[in-house]
């Protein structure tokens, strides 16, 4: 039933793709339009556990759950707990009787920090321990799942879905143009321009179509600057990515206007693919009348919001604050903190910063840094912890956001019409930052550096009055306005929303 079903949407798809030629945006019947099947159609969706996973993939989750359908949540037990401590899910979520959390090991011991360093002890211990339990479970859930919504960088859910004929739906999480240059990873090794076999990191790349007028080696995903094509991170970033066009369909969180040339050359080999971004903002603009909270804006944030800093915000002029995270994986040393510290005080901007615990690395002194930066931004800075940043960019008060370009944080921005200023710190970011500054013209690269002198010169750049802020500003709001477009009534992202719900019902009712 499983190919059955795979081979008619995908033959649907070919029809629709064929279609969206003549008429970009197509409308598909409204989200909340429910039908007979609702009942029928039980969704379990597993993300990566890592924060910006479960953040999109409870996303996805919520507006599943809005258009009636019933969800089952796969979280990690590790992530739930903090997610339990620091969010609104739980209060968020009763609205929805027939949704459920359910847990599951991660494998990992409970003091390991789950962070950049430890990318690939998670993934194998995904690979050990998770994958069995996973199985168990798939085997032992009722109602039985009619269609799963894995996460694109777990192959092994997919495989155990296949093996048990399950529909299996992949979710990944990252933009269209970073998930291209990985799908042409095997391309890249063949004509010889991966691995790199000079220092030269600004040569051209010609094996990823569609980029060649732009892409350079630093732009490339960091793990592709590996010495030798059998690292094992580039070898497991390239499987995940190769066996997307194994599962039934393929959800990417970005939209047609931003990405419509990359998403074309990936309909060649994932054709049933459904492009619902910024999930972030169709889930504001679906659920606005019906949250629980005060800034009708869904939180998942897996460590504490500190809100005080609204109130630092709002005693700040339009546009006055330049806003400082780098995510919820990277790591820095104290030596990059403190030329981001000088950089952004000798810009004379007020900032805001995240410093996220354990966002400098154990070993380059993190106590004496945080004394350092507290006294130094007592004038002109505000640190937090965690902070709510999806109200953040949406302040008035923000003019430009010093990001790392995880996917995220980049979407948001971009809705949020704020200029960002890239310094990518690993995996996709780097490919995220290129487009940022190259094709969307909404900010500006620092890319391998952080030297004091670049972040005073790019938070100028984008912040001091003048033509280069001007044009930044200009293309950040057109840009923004096209996301706006996208996720309301008729939008692309509304209407492949429409049509994933359509298809998730239809599984449910055979
Ligand atoms: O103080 C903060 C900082 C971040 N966030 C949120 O945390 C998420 C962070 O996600 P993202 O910007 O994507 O960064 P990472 O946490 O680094 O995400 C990982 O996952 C992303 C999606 O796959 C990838 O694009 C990144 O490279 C990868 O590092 C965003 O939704 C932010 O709004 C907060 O709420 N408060
Ligand atoms: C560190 C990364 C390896 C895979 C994940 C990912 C992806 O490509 O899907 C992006 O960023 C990270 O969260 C993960």
């Amino acid at each position: 039933m499983a190919s059955m079903l795979h081979a008619q949407i995908i033959h649907e798809s070919e029809n629709r793709n064929t279609a969206r030629n003549r008429d970009k945006h197509g409308d598909e019947n409204r989200v909340r339009d429910r039908d007979t099947n609702s009942a029928s159609s039980h969704v379990l969706i597993f993300p990566l556990p890592y924060q910006g996973h479960v953040n999109s993939m409870l996303k996805l989750a919520e507006l599943l759950s809005i258009a009636g359908l019933r969800v089952t949540f796969l979280n990690s037990d590790y992530n739930h707990r903090r997610l339990l401590s620091h969010s609104d899910v739980l209060t968020r979520f009763s609205r929805f009787p027939a949704f459920q959390f359910q847990t599951i090991s991660d494998g990992l011991p409970l003091d390991n920090p789950r962070s950049a360093h430890q990318l690939l002890q998670l993934f194998n211990s995904l690979n050990a321990t998770t994958k069995h339990l996973f199985r168990d479970r798939l085997l032992s859930l009722y109602p039985r799942p009619s269609s799963i919504i894995v996460d694109g960088a777990m192959t092994f859910a997919i495989d155990i879905a296949k093996e048990l004929g399950v529909p299996v739906f992949a979710f990944r999480t990252i933009s269209a143009c970073a998930f291209w240059a990985y799908f042409c990873l095997p391309r890249l090794l063949q004509s010889g321009e991966l691995p790199f076999d000079d220092e030269d990191m600004d040569k051209p790349i010609k094996s990823v179509p569609g980029m060649e007028t732009f892409l350079r080696r630093r732009d490339l995903p960091s793990f592709c600057r590996a010495k030798d094509q059998s690292d094992p991170i580039l070898q497991r970033v390239m499987t995940e990515t190769l066996n997307a066009p194994r599962a039934t369909a393929l959800i990417l969180n970005t939209m047609e206007d931003l990405e419509g040339p990359i998403l074309s050359q990936i309909r060649s080999h994932c054709p049933n693919l459904y492009t619902v971004g910024p999930l972030h903002a169709l889930l504001n603009s679906q659920s606005r009348d019906h949250l629980p909270t005060q800034s009708g804006i869904s939180s998942n944030s897996l460590w504490a919001e500190q809100r005080s800093c609204i109130n630092w915000l709002d005693s700040h002029p339009a546009k006055s604050v330049v806003y400082v995270s780098f995510g919820s994986l990277a790591v820095v040393t104290k030596e990059e903190m403190i030329e981001f510290w000088h950089g952004l005080v000798k810009s004379e901007k007020p900032f805001l910063w995240v410093v996220r615990p354990g966002l400098v690395g154990l070993d380059s002194g993190e106590a004496a840094m945080e004394e350092e930066l507290v006294e130094g931004t007592r004038e002109r800075g505000c640190l937090v912890e965690w902070a709510p940043q999806e109200e953040v960019l949406s302040h008035r008060a923000v003019g430009a956001f010093l990001t790392h370009s995880g996917w995220n944080s980049t979407l948001e921005s971009v809705f949020a019409r704020v200029p960002m200023i890239c310094w990518p710190y690993f995996a996709d970011q780097q490919m995220n930052s290129r487009f940022v500054s190259e094709v969307w013209g909404v900010g500006v690269d620092m890319k391998d550096e952080c030297g004091r002198g670049v972040v005073e010169k790019m938070v100028r750049e984008v912040m001091d009055e003048g033509a280069r802020r001007d044009e930044l500003r200009r293309r950040a709001d057109e840009v923004g306005e096209m996301a706006r477009t996208s996720v309301g009534d008729g939008g692309s992202s509304f209407s492949d929303l429409g049509r994933l719900v359509k298809d998730l019902r239809r599984i449910g009712s055979m």
